[in-house]
């Protein structure tokens, strides 16, 4: 979880909400301003709305105004046809709405994948008007419908108590967003967005985690639109407008689509704007693309990001102080990169893993055909082969990222060739991989304890009540990341954003990440490419504790002399077949496999005495990227 984020107290934003509270009754505002607030206020739901969506899980979904459109129908509907004017039922009620259009909208559009969802929710907006005309009877058609007037017990709610309504309701909803993005599912709604192949490995099933977030994110849009029925009393089509949903994006980029209290910021802008310059509304479409064009590249992370960079920046000249950090803890004598030598893992329960003539084809490509291995608990098995063999493609049938064309996969008894990969990381399976996937915005500990979320659940109700659960899977989140940090031996690094880390740090987290989920089978992918000498002494002694603590361990790697000193048992792959199976010794002597390494014509028929591990070492080639890697 991101530790830095979790800290952070919301005292500007409280201070702020108070002095709007109590600004119409001590005279502080006018009727025009006490509007505009409630205008921006309204605007800012849609636009957090948008960035749970956009600037957490990555999806771009444009429908925000089309629930706009659902929570107000749905709030006046109540009033004007069944006398229910109770506010509390017209907020239920849009929610409601809002979770039903979510489902039936975004099941659809997240099973096709791709840009379905962009063009269901796109093609939503635009149907807004025919469909309030088609629903003339409900809706008033074009001509649109009065609403009747809110109530609360009796009293009514206008003036400065609708005012108040609208900035409970708001205040309440960004407490409930900060909680539930500034926590576990936040960070796993990162992942998402930075990659769903990291989040399907980490256990997470991408479809529903996807829907949940569209869903959690049509709430706040329709909330937006009962109460914005209630403050206009009227309610017609020309409200609900594409030119709306490019406010809704532009106020999300200028505000900063991955900070939670940005959607304010940049719903300010917009509303300030619009209201200020007269001729807004003619070149409103103009303004917006040319705006989404410049502030898109020149600062993508809107206000919000500014401002962080703006702290930054004052920080590292000393005019501000800088912000406090967990203790990282002390490192042992000797140690350069954070303590390792008293780190202990607890017992793994490893299980065999085997194949049996395991094959998979990219159309005439025969990348791997009839593999049959054993990878057993307790034990190092590597896979080594030149540039090509299949190595990758192998870990990424294990992992189910790849469905075989034949042959079977087993852990222990279970056949489990062919799942999906979030059901195989559930079954104990970790990964990690020869690019490293890492995310954006999080800290090392937070990335690391993203390993632990679907082991350890914590409930999205937990996290947005802040219930003990949720402070006591935190702190054991916490204290569990910064244990394996200091077993990969960078405990030192835990507190840092996790994407400026060097390339052999990120693979030196990979490994503590996977170790997080309590994973029985460890595929690692080239884990000691990019590590300096002192890095892989600490990669070779965490490999081996995960080998004495009972973990399966199934090792590609090209850098011979360390599967030499790790593997019990070495696979050698050449063009997809298995060329030789044996102890490190056995592979060593192997004249075939030298000969697959350095291209010689006469492998010999069977294993002899070779010099070959230098020799090995030197054919070597640089690592091609393609695929999953
Ligand atoms: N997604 C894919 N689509 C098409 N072909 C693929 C895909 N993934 C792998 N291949 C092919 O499968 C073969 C094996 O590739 P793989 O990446 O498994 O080799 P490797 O042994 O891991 O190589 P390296 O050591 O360079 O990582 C190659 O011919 C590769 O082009």
């Amino acid at each position: 979880m991101n530790a830095l984020i979790h800290r952070s107290r919301p005292l500007g934003a409280v201070l702020l909400m108070v002095l709007l509270l109590i600004a119409p009754t001590a005279g502080l505002i006018n009727g025009y301003w006490a509007r505009t607030v409630m205008l921006i206020a309204i605007l800012s739901l849609l636009v957090s709305g948008l960035n749970v969506v956009l600037g957490y899980a990555g999806e771009l979904a444009m429908g925000q105004v089309a629930l706009y459109a659902v929570g107000a129908y749905v709030a006046g509907y109540l009033g004007v046809r069944f006398g229910v004017t109770n506010v509390l039922v017209a907020l239920a009620a849009a929610t409601v709405a809002a979770i039903v259009v979510g489902l039936v909208t975004g099941i659809p559009g997240l099973r096709l994948g791709g840009w379905s969802l962009a063009m269901v929710t796109f093609f939503l907006v635009t149907l807004v008007p025919n469909l309030v005309d088609v629903f003339a009877d409900f809706t008033g058609g074009t001509l649109g419908m009065g609403t009747a007037v809110p109530t609360l017990f009796g009293m009514e709610i206008v003036g400065d108590r609708l005012y108040w309504l609208i900035l409970v309701v708001v205040v309440g909803w960004f407490a409930i967003a900060r909680n539930l993005l500034l926590s576990r599912h936040g960070n796993m709604f990162l992942v998402l967005r930075q990659s769903p192949i990291l989040a399907s490995v980490l256990g997470v099933s991408v479809y529903r985690l996807k829907l949940l977030v569209y869903v959690v994110g049509a709430i706040p849009a329709a909330l937006a639109g009962a109460l914005f029925s209630m403050l206009d009393g009227f309610i017609a089509p020309d409200t609900f407008t594409f030119a709306l949903a490019l406010s809704v994006l532009a106020a999300s980029v200028v505000g900063g689509a991955t900070s939670v209290y940005g959607a304010v910021a940049g719903a300010a802008v917009m509303q300030i704007g619009q209201q200020t310059f007269t001729q807004f509304q003619t070149w409103q479409l103009v303004i917006y693309g040319a705006f989404l064009l410049v502030a898109g590249i020149a600062f993508n992370r809107g206000l919000a990001g500014l401002a962080q960079d703006g702290l930054a920046a004052a920080r590292r000249r000393g005019w501000l102080p800088a912000p406090a950090t967990a203790p990282a803890p002390a490192k042992p004598a000797g140690g350069d990169t954070g303590g390792h030598a008293d780190a202990q893992l607890d017992r793994l329960h490893g299980v065999p893993l085997r194949t049996e003539g395991l094959s998979k084809s990219f159309g005439g490509n025969r990348a791997l055909d009839d593999i049959s291995i054993e990878a057993r608990p307790g034990e190092v098995t590597a896979l080594i082969g030149p540039n090509g063999s299949g190595k990758t493609t192998l870990l990424n049938l294990i992992c189910g990222l790849y469905k075989p064309s034949g042959g079977r996969l087993l852990l222990g008894d279970e056949q489990i060739g062919g799942q999906p990969p979030y059901r195989i990381a559930r079954h104990g399976v970790a990964r990690t991989f020869q690019t490293p996937l890492i995310p954006k915005h999080m800290t090392t500990l937070a990335f690391v304890a993203t390993g632990r979320y679907v082991t350890h659940r914590v409930g999205i109700l937990s996290a947005v009540l802040r219930l003990p659960k949720f402070r006591s899977g935190y702190a054991a989140d916490n204290a569990e990341a910064r244990a394996l940090l200091r077993l990969v031996g960078i405990a030192d690094v835990a507190d840092q954003q996790v994407d400026s880390l060097a390339l052999g740090t990120r693979r030196l987290v990979e490994v503590a990440r996977s170790l997080a989920s309590g994973a029985r089978v460890f595929l690692f992918d080239e884990v000691g490419s990019g590590l300096d000498e002192s890095d892989l002494a600490v990669l070779e002694r965490a490999i081996g504790m995960i080998r004495e603590a009972g973990g399966t361990v199934i090792l590609v790697e090209h850098n011979f002399p360390l599967v030499l000193k790790l593997a019990d048992r070495i696979h050698v792959l050449s063009q997809g077949k298995l060329l030789a199976s044996g102890t490190p010794e056995e592979i060593q002597a192997d004249r075939r496999v030298l000969a697959e390494y350095t291209g010689a014509a006469d492998g010999g028929a069977g294993p002899e005495e070779s010099d070959s591990v230098t020799d090995l070492q030197a054919a070597e080639g640089p690592a091609v990227s393609k695929g999953v890697q």
